[in-house]
């Protein structure tokens, strides 16, 4: 395989892991420990339908009868007993009777010798008959169907229970409730089901730079950009968000923020002040309010000084200040978080490789998840990818223009054209 040189030199501003690499943590063990700190909700309540949609469901769903309840035809045609098919056609058959979807069969008569009945998609299969032929496959004359070539005992029928036996298990508890999903539900006739109650989520934002969109922006200060970032990732529904705005990198007002809310809520995520600045109060000021830090100092990039504890009964997310960082380590770690209070199953996810098309050197030391655009597809078909900028965690018009992140190893300090590495989809 082709070897291309380092294309870039390191990055300046990177922090050189050499110093102090025995500090970091690595991010499995850090997702490890802070899941640890996350106990599941664990009450349910019981809701109708349009509200359970988004929501986890709290107990197993398990099919009460059959699915579909009885044999039923996959087709527009006719119905007819497979051994009236035998010898050598064309044969002949009358037409008797008709069945539509919901026409009670029971009353329908039966399917004799020599006839046939008319029968459409979803029609139980009407007594005495054992087949279904497609319209499109015979020739109509006057109440006689004329059929060319034989079909197979049970063709175009959809048998009772196929798709689920009565008490098989339909859905797990701990299943995020989506549209396939609210759709067994129905299929099975429920229409209220218990689901586990909302996860409640505190956020702020802290920097005393931070304006609200649509105000006026004085020298030096910023528009409040996490906010938003992760407003759009807690709004859901199984998510019961309370949004306190930005406050300044003033000790106190951060401290009696957390003491406030934190016996109202499962969890608090914060973005900025978590680093080692002396405007940065997060951390001793959640330990100032009694709360502990159990996760911090995190071999990865970005997210290095993410950390996470716990205040009162609610676990504590202090997630990164600049805008990639927050965005990138909620993903990781914050939403696991949220998803195991909140009772979801949580599912590995398939990985997926892609390949690297220019070379490059880093500094290594930390897992990095850097944002890539996918650019060809190699010979063998997986995605290619063009690195994007090596600094990226304020730049959000950078994660805007990539389709995902590239998983570079934490020891790697040179990726060559052709190497493979992770990729995690946004
Ligand atoms: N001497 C060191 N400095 C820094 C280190 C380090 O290890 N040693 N780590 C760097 C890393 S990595 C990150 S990430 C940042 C994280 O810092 P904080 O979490 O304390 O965040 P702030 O300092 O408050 O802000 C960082 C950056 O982000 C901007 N920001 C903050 N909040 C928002 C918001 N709501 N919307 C938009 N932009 C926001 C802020 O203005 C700063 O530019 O620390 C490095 N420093
Ligand atoms: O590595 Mo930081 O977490 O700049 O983003």
């Amino acid at each position: 395989m082709k070897r291309t040189k380092a294309k870039t030199a390191v990055d300046p501003c990177s922090v050189d892991e050499r110093i102090g690499t025995r500090e970091l943590i690595s991010l499995a063990v850090a997702v490890e420990k802070s899941l640890a700190l996350a106990g599941p909700v664990n009450i349910s309540e019981v809701v109708g339908l349009e509200d359970a949609i988004g929501r986890v469901l709290a107990e197993d769903l398990v099919a009460p009868f059959p699915l579909p309840p009885f044999d039923n035809s996959a087709m527009d045609g006719y119905a007819l007993r497979a051994k009236d098919l035998s010898g050598i056609g064309p044969w002949r058959l009358r037409v008797t009777g008709r069945v539509a979807a919901g026409d009670n069969v029971q009353e329908s008569g039966q399917v004799g010798p020599g006839e046939v009945f008319r029968i459409f998609t979803g029609a139980a299969l009407p007594k005495g008959a054992d087949t279904v032929i497609m319209q499109e496959h015979v020739r109509l004359n006057d109440k006689i169907i004329e059929i060319d070539s034989p079909v197979d005992m049970g063709n175009c029928i959809r048998r009772q229970g196929e798709d689920a036996a009565q008490g098989s298990l339909l859905l797990r508890a701990g299943t995020l409730i989506g549209a396939r999903e609210i759709g067994a539900i129905a299929s099975v006739g429920r229409a209220r089901i218990p689901v586990f109650r909302k996860v409640r989520i505190a956020l702020f934002c802290t920097g005393s730079e931070l304006r609200q969109p649509g105000e006026d922006l004085a020298p030096g200060q910023i528009y409040n950009s996490n906010r938003f970032i992760m407003i759009a990732a807690l709004r859901q529904p199984w998510i019961d968000l309370i949004d306190l705005g930005a406050i300044n990198d003033d000790p106190v007002q951060l401290r009696n923020a957390l003491t406030d809310i934190a016996s109202d809520v499962d969890m608090i995520v914060t973005t900025g002040g978590v680093s080692v600045g002396e405007e940065d109060h997060m951390v001793s000021q959640l330990q100032e309010a009694g709360g502990r830090i159990e996760v911090m100092k995190i071999a990865m990039k970005p997210g290095k000084p993410l950390s996470v504890g716990t205040l009162n009964r609610a676990v504590f997310v202090g997630l990164p200040g600049n805008p990639v960082a927050a965005f990138t380590t909620w993903k990781l770690i914050g939403h696991r978080i949220a998803e195991k209070l909140a009772g979801k199953a949580l599912a590995d996810r398939p990985v997926m490789h892609v390949e690297v098309l220019e070379g490059f050197s880093r500094r290594p030391g930390r897992q990095e998840f850097r944002p890539v655009k996918i650019a060809g597809v190699s010979l063998d078909g997986r995605p290619q990818v063009e690195m994007l900028d090596q600094s990226f965690s304020a730049k959000i018009s950078l994660i805007c223009r990539s389709d995902g992140f590239a998983i570079i190893p934490a020891n790697m300090d040179q990726v060559n054209a052709g190497d493979r590495l992770e990729f995690v989809r946004l």
